[in-house]
């Protein structure tokens, strides 16, 4: 049996960790899986996080899976299929990914290794949802764009009319995915398995009562017929032969988000293809790498903290500019105590925790226009 590939993607700090640990404790529990992570940051926090759960990983931490990785990361792909035979292997790209370029390779490297892309689902922030679409919308959008399933997190501390704009914003960008608004630990792992396999859409389920299929003349069960419909949906960004591309413009503009009208956007296809072939307008001078647009900082410690110091550090990264947008903290570090902090850091959103004692101490913070002097003595490590 080929090995089902799903990929859970979302920007940094949305819950993906969160929802791969819920889903290899209650759906994934019988079933081999590796986990390939690439990390945005220069140092590997999340492995310890998961290690613990007791499955396989494997850490890309050289780079994006973009463009230019494919060839490594079908390699590694490849690797691990040969090595590893397992039944499913769960790729969370980086946080500031986008959801187009890692189908795009794993539809790749598709007829060299025996894998079936099986879901391709975005996490996100429903707190944060509508600051990122404003300002790092180039790579937040694509995420929801290209998502078959969206799961947003925290919906569980925000209030009702907060999630609902935030639902619309994503239903705004994504008019086919199955959205999930149920705070994640309600639901059982199975049942969100379930929907990011097969995400049927309130709409699409109404409309697929009585629909035929216009290509075979039948009539196709819920999921089967939403299958066929993404399948299209998705080769259409990622390289598929014109005609097809021809067929389904119309939603190619939007998954595009490029502002640009029908016309000039295929011009552009044709100018660039060989170029990337990713399916992206590269003649916008918007279109950034993520390395361009996001910085890591990050340091490996040996020096003690205080929970109470700690706490007062993240509070002023996110007080201010003075280090920079900060977008994301996390480590894990010694305590004067002998204990261990492990800290996870969204704006505004901080979580310390005593952790196992590590080999040793590790911290990272990502953002954009990043201080580093500042950073590094605001954590007395300069
Ligand atoms: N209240 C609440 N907190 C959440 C939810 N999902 C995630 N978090 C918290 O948000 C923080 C980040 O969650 P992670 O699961 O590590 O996020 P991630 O997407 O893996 O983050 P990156 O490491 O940046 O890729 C943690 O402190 C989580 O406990 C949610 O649905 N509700």
């Amino acid at each position: 049996m080929a090995t089902k590939i799903d990929i859970i993607s979302g920007f940094l700090g949305a819950g993906k960790t969160t929802l791969i640990k819920k889903l290899l404790k209650e759906a994934y529990a019988d079933e081999q899986v590796v986990l390939i992570e690439n990390e945005f940051g220069e140092i590997g926090i999340d492995g310890g996080f998961l290690k613990e759960a007791g499955i396989q990983i494997r850490e890309m931490n050289s780079g994006c899976i973009c463009c230019s990785l494919v060839g490594d990361f079908g390699t590694s792909l490849k690797e691990v299929v040969d090595k590893y035979h397992p039944d499913r292997i769960l790729i969370e790209p980086s946080g500031v990914g986008k959801l187009s370029d890692v189908i795009k390779a794993v539809q790749g490297v598709q007829g060299d290794v025996d894998i079936v892309l099986n879901s391709y689902t975005t996490v996100v922030d429903a707190k944060k949802c509508k600051m990122y679409m404003r300002n790092f919308g180039e790579f937040f959008n694509n995420q929801v764009e290209y998502a078959g399933a969206i799961i947003m997190s925290r919906t569980d501390i925000i209030d009702e009319k907060k999630a609902q704009q935030a639902m619309e914003l994503l239903r705004g960008i994504n008019a086919k995915a199955a959205i999930i608004t149920t705070p994640i630990e309600k639901l059982d792992g199975k049942k969100i398995l379930e929907v990011m396999e097969k995400p049927v859409s309130l709409e699409e389920e109404l409309m697929s009562e009585e629909e035929v299929c216009p290509e075979c003349g039948h009539v196709h069960e819920h999921g089967e017929h939403h299958h066929h419909d993404h399948d299209h949906d998705h080769e259409c960004g990622c390289g598929h032969d014109h005609e097809e591309h021809e067929h389904h413009h119309h939603d190619h503009d939007h998954e595009c988000g490029c502002g640009h009208d029908h016309e000039e956007h295929e011009h552009h296809h044709h100018d660039h293809d060989h170029e990337c072939g990713c399916g992206h307008d590269h003649h916008d001078h918007h279109h950034h790498h993520a390395d361009e647009v996001f910085t890591s900082w990050g340091r490996e410690t040996i020096k003690k903290y205080t929970r109470e110091g700690l706490e007062k550090m993240l509070e002023a990264l996110s007080a201010s500019e003075d280090y920079g947008i900060i977008l994301r903290a996390k480590g894990m570090l010694p305590a004067e105590d002998g204990t261990w902090i492990y800290f996870d850091m969204v704006p505004e959103e901080t979580e310390i925790r005593e952790g196992a004692p590590e080999y040793t101490g590790r911290l990272c913070v990502i953002g954009s226009k990043l201080k580093e002097d500042k950073l590094a003595e605001l954590f007395g490590l300069a």
